[in-house]
């Protein structure tokens, strides 16, 4: 058992590869390679700003990877997370009608419109070298379970 499993008994905080992906039928190449969970839904589909849309996503998820399928370095951070046993939410941009204007509203709330562009716990974290830096330093899983934890403490209070 994980350090973190142990820490939070009886939660069903982290899981891989939900059944989501597959029943929507989205996100082929992270269903494919059993990696992550789905593109979002609605993501890309409603009139709100993509800002406001991007916003949502990351306060809804605490791993949220903005990727291209046919990027690399987007499947190593994928990885990374997949490895870790941490469960996370894809956007695929290059899978979404108007990717450009989400890539563009990264831009302005990270300063980068390259991918992949990461979030855990509401917060931009950087890119894939980034990402890869910060769990070398053992700095990546707290802030994950950060997340769970607020998670679990909403939960305790509803
Ligand atoms: N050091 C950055 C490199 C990011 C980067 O250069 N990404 C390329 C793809 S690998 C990119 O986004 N190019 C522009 C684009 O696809 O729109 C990282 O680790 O994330
Ligand atoms: S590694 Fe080539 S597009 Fe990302």
């Amino acid at each position: 058992m994980s350090w973190w499993r142990a820490a939070l008994p009886g939660t069903q905080l982290i899981r891989r590869g939900s059944g989501s992906a597959r029943q929507l039928g989205q996100a082929a190449g992270a269903a494919a390679s059993g990696m992550g969970n789905s593109t979002s839904s609605s993501l890309g589909k409603s009139a709100t700003a993509p800002v406001n849309q991007i916003q949502e996503t990351i306060s809804d998820n605490c791993v949220v990877i903005f990727s291209k399928t046919s990027c690399s370095y987007c499947t190593m951070a994928k990885k990374l997370f997949h490895d870790m046993n941490v469960n996370y939410k894809v956007v695929e941009l290059d899978m979404l009608e108007h990717g450009s204007q989400f890539q563009d509203a990264l831009y302005k709330m990270t300063g980068e419109r390259t991918v992949p562009r990461i979030f855990v716990n509401g917060t931009f974290i950087g890119g894939a070298t980034d990402t890869h830096r910060l769990h070398k330093e053992g700095k990546l899983l707290p802030l994950v379970h950060q997340c769970y934890l607020k998670k679990s403490k909403r939960k305790e209070f509803q």
